[in-house]
């Protein structure tokens, strides 16, 4: 075992996260930073191609390719859940789809205890962090904002088709919308978010941005920033009740780095709880099963796991789509030499094209993402797309605010031992009841005269002839995980409820924070990158202001 300098701070994961906070730490110089990642380079071809999503999907380069235990709300079906092993990580292998949330959705992290997180706050960090390139209200390209983060409308570059959504969504009567991030025109009746519009991504100039992108390259040089790619955290030492380090695998060598100040876990929702366990820091039961020695008692460690399901149905249609560039040799080969010579045409656009929040029957806010897209495909066993030959699109609906809750917990006692994931999907009366709401929508939207106009024919499973006891079975067996695992080490009141406190320390363990997905107190309704960035940013300035306030103990 050899032991490495000490480090004021040590980061463990260059995800989403972690990225964030290795940039945010260093800037003022003054700090030491050891960087931890257990993948390797992000300079690979499918990584920065936009369209490439379909093939680090799967690829165990840059994946972790983790599946989630059989789950008896989806009809006993073993989910896979890719997640980023990489530089960036999960944001390096993402459909690159920018969504903030909505406002709900943080003041309800406030109310359960993340005393400061409620939208008035975190909005302000959104803002900070991003630049946006638009249209503006004259119809002008521009840039608003200034922040690392680009997030691109990348709606002249779509195809075509995606119109046809958009009249769908007046049919349904949903307001228009620009940005799915924006807030609605005052005074107004609409909730925040309501509406279809095309995406905005995480894309510049035709490539992935990913958190990697907006926050590790400009840190790098810096010499008080070291990063360690390759290299497995096993666990974090703990002595006298305080995190003092870490030990970390690479290749065949063992590390030992100390940490003056404080270890941050940002190794994500899957894995910070894993660490947790590994570390000794967990519910005692789980822990004691497999001789791993108890330092903190820690309940929740792991529980309280939300994610986002969704099913999708595919249609053929009568006039051309994405299929007739994409689903023939000759169509891919096309679009590669493009994007090749001009970083534009299919490949630089992210998979999903429309997307919004609507309301189902009854509901005061948006509680379902609809996603629209002009394509339809498959995925083969092999986890690598087949795009459909014929033309053909697809609609999908996904519950956005989930009230089941999982749990995630340490398989045995060797860290390399992927954990055992259990989503417990739709085990509350309430996300059965929104499924089927949501499914009702669906059958609306497919019955939009938008929708039929350019219906050659709706593809088996046919939603329009399901009656209810159908619809939740056919949700049962076909939705999947949308890939937003969250709230594993939640912000909370205490050691009851949570695992940390709201400044993202864990109860009862000092020098040790977890900023990552992990930490959020419940899902957001959107897509989880996003909401991600803005903790881990708002963590720096918390931990920042801890170092000079002396405050790092809870
Ligand atoms: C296939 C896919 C598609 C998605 N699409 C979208 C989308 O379009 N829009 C959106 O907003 N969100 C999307 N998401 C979700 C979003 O990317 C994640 O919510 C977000 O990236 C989570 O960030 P994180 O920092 O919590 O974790 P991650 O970004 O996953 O980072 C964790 C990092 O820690 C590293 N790590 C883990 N364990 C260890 C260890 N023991 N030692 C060292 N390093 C370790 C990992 O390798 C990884 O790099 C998608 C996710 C996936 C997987």
């Amino acid at each position: 075992m050899s032991t490495s300098p000490s480090y004021d701070f040590i980061i463990v994961g260059a995800g989403s996260a972690g990225c964030v906070l290795a940039d945010k730490l260093t800037r003022c110089g003054r700090h030491k930073v050891l960087l931890i990642e257990a993948g390797g380079t992000d300079r690979r071809f499918w990584i920065k191609v936009p369209l490439g999503y379909g093939f680090t999907f799967s690829d165990p380069a840059v994946n972790w390719r983790y599946d989630a235990e059989p789950d008896p709300g989806l009809d006993g079906r073993a989910a896979y859940w890719p997640r980023g092993r990489v530089l960036g990580g999960s944001s390096s292998i993402n459909a690159m789809a920018y969504v903030r949330g909505l406002p709900h959705d943080f003041d309800d992290w406030d109310t359960a205890g993340a005393t400061g997180w409620g939208w008035d706050t975190v909005r302000q960090t959104f803002d900070a962090l991003e630049s946006n390139d638009e249209y503006d209200a004259h119809g002008r390209w521009h840039r608003r904002g200034d922040g690392p983060v680009r997030v691109t409308d990348m709606r002249d570059h779509m195809h075509p088709f995606t119109r046809h959504f958009l009249s769908a969504a007046q049919d349904m009567g949903w307001p228009a919308m620009d940005d799915m991030n924006a807030a609605p025109a005052t005074p107004s009746n609409t909730p925040p978010g309501e509406g279809l519009a095309h995406v905005r991504s995480t894309v510049k100039n035709g490539m992935r941005w990913s958190s990697a992108d907006a926050f590790l390259r400009p840190a790098k040089s810096r010499p008080n920033l070291t990063i360690v790619s390759n290299a497995h955290v096993e666990n974090i030492v703990i002595e006298n009740g305080a995190a003092t380090g870490v030990r970390y695998r690479r290749g065949q060598q063992k590390h030992h780095a100390r940490a003056q100040r404080e270890v941050l876990l940002s190794a994500g929702a899957v894995n910070s709880p894993q660490l947790l366990q590994h570390s000794g820091i967990g519910p005692a039961a789980v822990l004691q099963r497999h001789g791993i020695a108890v330092h903190n008692d820690l309940s929740q460690v792991g529980q309280g796991l939300q994610d986002h399901l969704a099913v999708s149905h595919f249609f053929w249609a009568n006039e051309p789509t994405l299929n007739a560039k994409l689903g023939n040799w000759m169509g891919q080969m096309r679009a590669g030499l493009t994007y090749i010579l001009t970083r534009r045409g299919p490949l630089a656009v992210p998979v999903n094209q429309c997307s919004g929040f609507a309301r189902t029957a009854g509901a005061d806010q948006p509680d379902v993402q609809v996603y629209c897209n002009p394509a339809s495909y498959s995925t083969q066993a092999s986890g690598k797309p087949q795009i459909d030959r014929d033309n053909g699109f697809l609609l999908c609906v996904q519950p956005c605010r989930p009230t089941s809750r999982g749990e995630i917990t340490i398989r045995s006692a060797n860290p390399n031992d992927a954990p055992l994931i259990h989503p417990n999907s739709l085990s509350t009366p309430e996300d059965r009841a929104t499924v089927l709401r949501a499914s009702h929508l669906l059958q609306s939207l497919a019955q939009t005269p938008a929708i039929t106009r350019v219906t050659r024919e709706r593809r088996d499973p046919d939603i329009m002839t399901m009656d209810d006891d159908a619809l939740l079975e056919n949700f049962r067996t076909r939705a999947g995980t949308v890939f937003h695992p969250t709230c594993t080490c939640r912000m909370g009141t205490d050691a009851t409820n949570s695992v940390l406190d709201a400044r993202l320390r864990v109860h009862g363990t000092r020098g040790l924070r977890v900023v990552d997905a992990s930490a959020f107190p419940n899902i957001t309704s959107g897509n989880t990158n996003a909401p991600t960035m803005m903790l881990a940013a708002r963590a720096a300035d918390l931990i920042l202001m801890d170092q000079t306030d002396n405050r790092t103990s809870p």
